[in-house]
């Protein structure tokens, strides 16, 4: 997998926000100064919460034509999504490794859908289980908080694992997901993450840009540090 060079990318997530508005949500935080939108899907089985799934992606980008959307696929049959999801215009296919026992084939065929592969880590799965796998994907998302609901606490302890991928991958994006606002923003990106999921933190905010420009302002430092 070619990689780099690293930039800081801010991705909101949407899940928080009021679903009724989804598309002027979105928008705003494209606005506010995102750099790509992160949606939440989950099927009340991987994880115990229901949001969207593919008809609604696909209405999204009927309205927002040329943003980068990536899909956190909280399901336990990653494999069947694919399809319907590359046709509703996700560029990033983001997946729990837990449930999926190809794994190999299961980045196969979202690269050959035309996305982007992610694979995710729910909080007590060890890196030492994704190692092996880590050259077939663009994105390794380390969640912060167990999967399911917005607005939980920022796991700091997950933070070694953010470590191990930066010392090992210099130039791999390196996601984190949960409790990541304001007060957590330097743990990420002291770590080494690169691609910074915000929910709660930017969709509550008084003011969504100021909020975004600070991530990216944190971020950009310690990227700037390593590069010097
Ligand atoms: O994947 C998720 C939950 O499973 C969400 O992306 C995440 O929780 C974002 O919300 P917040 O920043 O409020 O924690
Ligand atoms: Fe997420």
């Amino acid at each position: 997998m070619a990689r780099g060079p690293l930039r800081c990318k801010i991705g909101p997530s949407i899940l928080n926000s009021d679903l009724s508005q989804l598309y002027q949500e979105s928008q705003r935080l494209l606005d506010n100064g995102a750099d790509y939108l992160h949606l939440d899907v989950m099927d009340g089985h991987f994880v115990p919460n229901l949001t969207f799934g593919h008809p609604i992606v696909k209405c999204l980008r009927s309205k927002i034509k040329t943003a980068f959307f990536e899909t956190h696929m909280m399901v336990s049959n990653p494999e069947h999504w694919i399809e319907p999801m590359a046709d509703a215009g996700v560029n990033l296919y983001t997946f729990h490794i837990e449930p999926v026992k190809e794994i190999p084939k299961t980045c196969r065929l979202i690269r050959e859908a035309g996305m982007k592969v992610g694979l995710a880590l729910k909080p007590k799965t060890g890196i030492e289980e994704v190692r092996q796998f880590i050259d077939l994907a663009d994105v390794i998302l380390i969640m912060t908080v167990e999967p399911g609901f917005g607005g939980q606490k920022f796991m700091k302890d997950m933070m070694p694992k953010v470590q191990w991928l930066r010392h090992n991958y210099p130039l791999l994006d390196i996601e984190v997901d949960g409790g990541v606002g304001l007060n957590t923003i330097n743990d990420c990106s002291e770590a080494g993450a690169n691609m910074i999921v915000s929910g709660t933190a930017v969709i509550n905010a008084a003011d969504q840009r100021s909020v975004i420009a600070s991530l990216r302002e944190t971020v950009e430092s310690s990227i700037h540090k390593c590069n010097v």
